[in-house]
């Protein structure tokens, strides 16, 4: 696979997770959810404003021949910091795909090396990449959510994630993808609720300003899967349910998005969608 391909895979999985719909706490393009300064338009134009990049990222991957990864890592966040200016640019400012920058980004990165590296997978590539960012990066700064729920919760946010090589989505969010059946739009809003059963979202933790408010969105998540996801009448009204309490709490599910944007695009690499 060429690393156009690549990053163009990157793109699709951005649109794909927007449009995919009603998704709680997230802009889609029937709703904005809790996130009155955005719309679906908003997140088309950050999407396309980040094609560069992407071509960018997989060129790095493609080229890189040292052994340290970690050093891949760093060419690559030059680019993502480079890629968040330009996408504040076109969103005027507002956060659209900040994570996406960073997780989607590493990914795009990782597919291309192991174009020429068949024995790793992305998964090993960004764990051996990303070793040492936790500490690297957090800990005295308070800057960010991220940074900050590290000092208050001990919680690594999305950089432990990248850490562990995304297990979230090896073990999970894309094995249950591939089973699932039936329409993509269905398929993909039970796979982004499969994510939110699991995850700890620090866009989440931030905006409900505790802690308690992950173990509530497992069970809710939980009980939409139990109840047999948006294929059934009770899944979906329990799902519509969950959109109007998302909104009047003012919760956001940035970081679950993130992770179904990454599961869309190991999909499309593996052609599982
Ligand atoms: C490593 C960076 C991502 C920078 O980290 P930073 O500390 O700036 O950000 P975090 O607060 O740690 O947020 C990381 C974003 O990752 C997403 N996320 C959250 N939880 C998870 C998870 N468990 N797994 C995977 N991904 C996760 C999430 O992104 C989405 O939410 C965004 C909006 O969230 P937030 O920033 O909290 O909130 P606001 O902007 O205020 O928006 P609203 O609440 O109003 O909606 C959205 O963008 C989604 O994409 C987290 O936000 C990376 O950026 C980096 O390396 N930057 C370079 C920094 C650097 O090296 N600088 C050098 C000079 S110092
Ligand atoms: N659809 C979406 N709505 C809000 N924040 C997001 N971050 C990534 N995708 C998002």
């Amino acid at each position: 696979m060429s690393p156009q391909e690549i990053a163009q895979n990157a793109e699709k999985a951005l649109l794909y997770e927007v449009v995919t719909n009603p998704k709680p706490g997230l802009v889609d393009p029937a709703d904005r959810g809790p996130h009155p300064d955005m719309d679906v338009y908003l997140f088309i134009n950050s999407s396309l404003s980040l094609g560069e990049y992407f071509r960018q990222a997989a060129k790095i991957g493609t080229n890189f021949t040292d052994t340290d990864l970690r050093e891949m890592f760093k060419k690559l966040r030059q680019a993502g910091i480079q890629a968040e200016k330009t996408m504040f640019e076109a969103t005027k400012k507002i956060n659209t795909h900040k994570g996406a920058i960073f997780s989607l980004g590493l990914f795009v990165c990782a597919s291309a090396y192991c174009q020429r590296h068949r024995d790793l997978d992305e998964f090993e590539v960004i764990s051996k990449m990303t070793q040492g960012l936790v500490k690297h990066d957090l800990g005295q700064k308070n800057d960010t959510a991220g940074e900050r729920q590290f000092l208050k919760y001990g919680k690594g946010g999305v950089r432990a994630e990248a850490e562990a090589g995304y297990p979230i989505v090896k073990n999970v969010a894309l094995p249950f993808l591939a089973k699932s059946t039936g329409e993509l739009n269905t398929r993909l809003l039970d796979t982004l609720m499969k994510i939110v059963s699991q995850i700890e979202d620090s866009n989440l933790i931030k905006r409900a300003g505790n802690i308690q408010v992950v173990e509530w969105s497992h069970e809710q998540a939980e009980k939409y899967l139990d109840l047999g996801g948006y294929g059934t009448a009770a899944g979906k009204e329990f799902m519509q349910e969950l959109n109007q309490t998302f909104k009047e709490e003012n919760y956001s599910l940035g970081g679950s998005a993130d992770l179904l944007i990454i599961t869309i695009f190991m999909a499309l690499q593996k052609n599982i969608i």
